[in-house]
């Protein structure tokens, strides 16, 4: 059984055994119908939107489509069962019968069950279906879902749409970093329909090109955090570069020169020294490429040409890079706070040695002590530094650029 299987099975039985009032209930709290989400009055001139399916994402999808002025006529397999689930003004029907009276069909099924829509190709010749189904894993090899869908409707045009969306921000309406819309289809008149919706719903859409761009659409939502990898990555090597280098200075040089230990500084001392030198070049990671774009601007005379991939890529990250110098420069501070708390307790523990070899005891514990003294605080340290990043990463304008459905295009 494939984790899809297994993941709609268990939402099938959960539907089951929920009462029909809380199914009717919105995904989000705050009153049955939030208000910016009341009905305006449909013109009849605009389209009539069909969608197939009745689930989490076709519910979402009615009600928005409804409060942003458009006709929608849901196409169901058991229309009388799920009629009461969707705003009145929609009208829950036949597949069948849906597919007849749309204009255009948003096919909101799992793609396992697209073959079962087989019976609805002859309604549905000439029409606009638009896709919105998302992969559970990377797809480099397989067609997309979109594609699977024309080859079942050859005679309609396929859109892919939406699947960067989920119901839940249809339903809350679009926030900054899930606004964008990817889509792309064969067909332009088709596709400058779904276009249309799309702004009129309140997103912004985003011309992918031809259907064969669907493959990289489905798989968008899968990545995990793109635009972090490389700034966490040469921050990181930044980090390494300039301890090891630390480590020379500050610990294997006076231990082979004139013999002294001063390996207690590791955990410590040496992360602190090591922290600014990072958060620094860091930041100057963030200033260069911005100068780079401007050399390379007045050297070629006008601002009207694309910048080398690289650099592209580099000035996309800059947020990323800025972001990463912050939270050495914070980890930089909490350490240097730690530190005359530190010195104290050494000295709290000199004075107790000093007091115990006096009376004549052995004193090879202290430096034991002082290691594992330095060990807590590292430890602590971190984990307080984790702690700020959980607090920064959760202030909204970090959050939505931490956003895993974020993407940042370059103007051509
Ligand atoms: N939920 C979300 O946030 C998002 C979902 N999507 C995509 O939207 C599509 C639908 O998702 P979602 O609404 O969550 O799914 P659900 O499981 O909630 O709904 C699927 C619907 O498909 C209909 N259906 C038609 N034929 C079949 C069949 N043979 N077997 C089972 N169901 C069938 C059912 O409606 P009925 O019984 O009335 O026919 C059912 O309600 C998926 O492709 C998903 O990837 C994309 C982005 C976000
Ligand atoms: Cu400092």
């Amino acid at each position: 059984m494939s984790a899809r299987q297994k993941y709609t099975d268990v939402k099938k039985g959960a539907q089951d055994r929920m009462p029909q009032e809380e199914m009717k209930k919105p995904l989000i709290l705050g009153g049955a119908s939030p208000r910016h989400l009341k009905t305006s009055i449909s013109d009849p001139s605009t389209p009539l939107v069909g969608i197939m399916g009745t689930g989490d994402f076709s519910r979402s999808l009615a009600t928005r489509l409804v409060a942003s002025g458009y006709r929608v006529v849901v196409g169901s397999r058991n229309p009388k069962r799920c009629a009461s689930l969707f705003p009145e003004e929609a009208e829950v029907t036949t597949q069948h019968q849906a597919a007849t009276q749309a204009d255009l069909v948003f096919v909101a099924l799992f793609p396992e069950h697209y073959s079962t829509l087989a019976g609805l190709r002859e309604p549905l010749v000439g029409k606009t279906l638009v896709d919105v189904s998302n992969g559970t894993k990377i797809n480099r090899d397989k067609q997309s879902y979109a594609e699977q869908l024309a080859n079942i409707f050859p005679e309609s045009s396929v859109v892919k749409a939406f699947n960067v969306i989920s119901a839940w921000s249809l339903q809350t309406g679009p926030r900054d970093g899930s606004r964008q819309v990817l889509i792309c289809s064969d067909s332009s008149r088709a596709k400058s329909a779904v276009l249309q919706i799309c702004r009129s719903l309140g997103f912004i859409p985003v011309d992918m090109g031809r259907l064969s761009s669907a493959q990289e659409i489905e798989n968008t939502p899968l990545y995990l955090f793109p635009s972090w990898r490389v700034p966490c990555l040469s921050t990181l090597c930044l980090f390494f570069f300039f301890y090891a280098y630390n480590f020379l200075r500050d610990v294997v040089h006076p231990y082979a020169t004139a013999g002294k230990s001063k390996f207690y500084k590791i955990p410590v001392e040496m992360v602190n020294v090591t922290l600014p030198s990072v958060a620094l070049v860091t930041l100057a990671l963030v200033y260069l490429p911005g100068l780079v774009a401007a050399f390379l601007q007045l050297s070629w005379g006008t601002k009207y040409r694309r910048f080398p991939n690289w650099l592209d890529r580099w000035l996309q990250q800059r947020k990323q890079l800025g972001l990463c110098a912050f939270l050495c420069a914070a980890l930089h501070a909490v350490y240097s706070l730690c530190l005359p708390m530190r010195r104290s307790a050494r000295y709290n523990l000199l004075n107790t040695a000093f007091k115990q070899v006096k009376v004549g005891q052995e004193d090879s514990w202290v430096e034991e002590e002082v290691w594992r003294m330095e060990l807590y605080l590292s430890i602590g340290i971190l984990a307080l530094g984790l702690l700020s990043l959980l607090a920064i990463s959760s202030l909204p304008t970090v959050g939505n650029s931490l956003n895993w459905r974020e993407f940042s295009f370059v103007q051509g």
